[in-house]
C-alpha cells in the first residue's frame, strides 16, 4: 500500500484560495498512491484563529471539499484531506475541526470532527465546538482512524480507535517547531502502545506568528520510523505492508494482556 503525505507549508503571504488550488494540483499529482494524507487546517492555518470564521465552510460542498473531492477523483486516490473549518448548521452555526476522507470516485466518506480542541480556554478551544464521535475508516487496503494533532496527547482516544480495528492511525496536525520534540516521541508511543502504523501528516512555515514543526513522519507497528520530511514542504512516499499489523499483534500479543475496568483508585488519606 503506498502512501504519500503531503507536509504543506501554511505562510501569510499566500491567500487560502491561492494554496487551495496549488493543493489541489499537487493532490491531482499523486496518481498511483492508495492513501494520500494532508495537515490540519492547511486551509487557514491552525493557529491563525483569527481566519477561522471567514474561512468557515459547510461540509460537505464547500470550496475545500469540493476542490479535495475533484483532486481524489482526478488522481484516482483515497484521500485524506486534512482538516477544515467546517460551519455546523445554520448561520451562526458552531465551528468544528473537521477531516474529510474521500474514495478515489471523488465521494466524502467519512469525516471526523476533532476531540480535543488545543488553546487552554483560547484560540481552538474557545472557538470551535469538539466532537463526540470516535472514527474509523474502512479503506479497502486498510482501516483508517482517524485524529487530528493536538488529540495526539490523549492515548485513551486511540485505545478506542484500536478497539475500532483501526490499523493506520492517521493524523493530521499543524504543530509548532517549539514541541517538536513531543511530536517525534508522541507519535512513536501511539504506533507502539497500539501496534499499528502512525501516518503523521503536519505543516511546515509560519502563520500567526507560530513556526510550524513540519518534519512529517511514518511509523510502522514495532514503532520503527519509516520516513520522516524535513521542516519545509515536501511529499513523504512510503510503501507500507498493512498485514504487519496482524502479525506484530499476533507475534508480540501485548494489546490481549489489557486490563479492561482497572479499578478506581482511591484517593490517598490527606496529612493527619
Ligand atoms: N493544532 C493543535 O492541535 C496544536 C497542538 C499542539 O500544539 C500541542 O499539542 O502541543
Amino acid at each position: 500500500m503506498r502512501v504519500s503525505l503531503l507536509q504543506i507549508a501554511v505562510n501569510n503571504n499566500e491567500t487560502v484560495e491561492s494554496r487551495r488550488v496549488r493543493v489541489a494540483a499537487l493532490v491531482s499529482a499523486q496518481a498511483g498512491a492508495d492513501l494520500v494524507v494532508l495537515p490540519e487546517l492547511w486551509t487557514v492555518g491552525a493557529f491563525a484563529a483569527d481566519l477561522y470564521d471567514a474561512g468557515a465552510e459547510p461540509v460537505p460542498g464547500g470550496p475545500t471539499a469540493e476542490a479535495m473531492s475533484a483532486a481524489a477523483l482526478d488522481a484516482g486516490v483515497w484521500l485524506h484531506a486534512g482538516s477544515v473549518v467546517e460551519r455546523g448548521a445554520g448561520q451562526d452555526g458552531p465551528l468544528y475541526n473537521t477531516s474529510l476522507v474521500f474514495s478515489p470516485d471523488g465521494e466524502l466518506r467519512h469525516t471526523y470532527r476533532k476531540i480535543h480542541r488545543f488553546g487552554f480556554d483560547r484560540g481552538e478551544a474557545a472557538l470551535m465546538a469538539a466532537g463526540h464521535e470516535v472514527v474509523t475508516a474502512p479503506l479497502p487496503q486498510a482501516t483508517l482512524g482517524l485524529a487530528t494533532c493536538y488529540d495526539l496527547r490523549f492515548p485513551e482516544l486511540f485505545r478506542l480507535l484500536v478497539d475500532a480495528g483501526a490499523q493506520l492511525l492517521v493524523i493530521p496536525a499543524g504543530w509548532p517547531a517549539r514541541r517538536r520534540e513531543h511530536w517525534t516521541l508522541l507519535a512513536r508511543a501511539r504506533a507502539v502502545e497500539s501496534q499499528a502504523y502512525v501516518l503523521a501528516c503536519g505543516t511546515a512555515g509560519t502563520h500567526a506568528d507560530v513556526e510550524l514543526a513540519g518534519h512529517s513522519i511514518v511509523i510502522d507497528p514495532w514503532g520503527v520510523v519509516l520516513a520522516e520530511a524535513g521542516p519545509g514542504e515536501e511529499v513523504l512516499t512510503v510503501d507500507l505492508d498493512p498485514a504487519l499489523v496482524g502479525k506484530t499483534r499476533a507475534d508480540f500479543p501485548v494489546l490481549r494482556d489489557r486490563v479492561l475496568g482497572m479499578p478506581t483508585p482511591t484517593p490517598a488519606a490527606g496529612p493527619s
